[in-house]
């Protein structure tokens, strides 16, 4: 029996029996399954996948029922869609405070894969349902004490978040209704556009360095992007969180606006980016952002085992877990 493609699980409609497409052949390359992208080897969905619908919502396609597109939620993530404006809003409910597990990051890549899968959707609007925290980053605890193939797992989803939300073929909003730090702001950053409510309390950074690690190369390949070298190397290296106006000074966010203006003024930038015809608009993001998707592609299995020897290493368990220490007393 051949190995099944990396991505094979549960939310492949072939699962626990996998279709041809999903194996592996003997030479190893996975082979891509028509059936359901959840097969498909880790990587971008190619633009050819998503037929243009510029002007007006496709048509549902036929055998999903309506239910499902309209709302699902499994647990962490309550996902809307409005298929008359062809938006979706995914709103992250995992108390206390959204941070990505190895379980919400699992649910967030399915909740977005059936909406790309979804004709009718074209653009999604990230938020949280959480007061005051938009998402608190990686979830801590997956990094601690864990075994090696622990840490593989859990990396490997990460990576996928971010190949799926960068890569996304959809117009990408996060409307940033919180704290934001790290992973969270990664999200963020990884969006074709960024909203933040206009509250100092609010602060978003890529703040790594303060608890002793280090932001991959691709997280900080998507923050030069948004903000250019010299503003990421300063940020980066103090571990910044910016409260929100500083944020919007230095293009970390594109605009702020009082918390009850939020869903309204995403779902009006939402608008005029969905009034571009889809394929031109798809065409120059792929354009922008493949050379920094394809340098994690090709280098996804030597970032993952770059990930476990760096965070395997006693120094770095015991940064993480006096990091942790430092909240809980916070908190309680
Ligand atoms: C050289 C190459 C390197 C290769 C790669 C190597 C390394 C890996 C890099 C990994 C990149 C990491 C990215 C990350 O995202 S790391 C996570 C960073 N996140 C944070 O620093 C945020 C920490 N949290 C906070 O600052 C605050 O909690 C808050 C989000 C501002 C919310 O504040 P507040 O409302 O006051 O809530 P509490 O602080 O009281 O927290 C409530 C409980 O939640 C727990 N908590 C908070 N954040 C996390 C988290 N990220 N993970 C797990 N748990 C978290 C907190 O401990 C409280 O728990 P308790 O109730 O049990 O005490």
């Amino acid at each position: 029996m051949f190995p099944v493609s990396p991505n094979y699980g549960s939310g492949c409609p072939c699962f626990p029996t996998p279709c041809a497409q999903a194996v592996l052949g003997s030479t190893s390359t996975p082979v891509p399954c028509p059936a359901l992208p959840a097969c498909v080897p880790p990587g971008v969905l190619p633009l050819s996948r998503r037929p243009p619908a510029w002007g007006r919502a496709a048509r549902q396609p036929p055998g999903l029922p309506l239910a499902l597109a309209r709302a699902f939620s499994n647990n962490k993530i309550l996902v809307e869609l409005d298929e008359s404006s062809g938006v979706a809003t995914m709103k992250f409910k995992s108390p206390p405070v959204n941070s990505l597990s190895l379980d919400f990051l699992t649910e967030f890549c399915i909740s977005l894969e059936k909406l790309e899968n979804n004709r009718a959707c074209r653009g999604v609007i990230l938020t949280s349902a959480i007061p005051k925290i938009f998402s608190s980053g990686l979830d801590i605890t997956e990094m601690c004490g864990k075994s090696t193939e622990h840490y593989a797992e859990f990396w490997r989803a990460v990576q996928e978040m971010w190949l799926r939300v960068y890569g996304c073929n959809m117009v990408m909003i996060a409307a940033v209704n919180g704290s934001s730090p790290a992973g969270g702001c990664l999200i963020a950053l990884s969006c074709d556009y960024r909203i933040m409510v206009d509250n100092p309390k609010f602060s978003i950074g890529l703040n790594e360095t303060q608890l002793g690690i280090v932001a991959p190369f691709w997280f900080k390949d998507t923050f030069v992007n948004v903000v250019g070298q010299r503003i990421a190397e300063r940020s980066l290296q103090l571990g910044a969180l910016h409260p929100a106006p500083e944020a919007l000074k230095l293009g970390v966010v594109d605009e702020l606006v009082p918390e009850e203006k939020l869903q309204e003024r995403a779902a009006a930038v939402m608008a005029q980016w969905l009034a571009l015809p889809d394929h031109a608009r798809q065409i120059t993001k792929s354009m922008m952002r493949k050379t920094v998707l394809d340098r994690l592609i090709s280098h996804r299995e030597e970032d993952i085992q770059h990930f476990i020897s760096f965070t395997s290493k006693e120094s770095i368990q015991k940064s993480l877990r006096m990091y942790m220490e430092m909240l809980r007393k916070k908190s309680g």
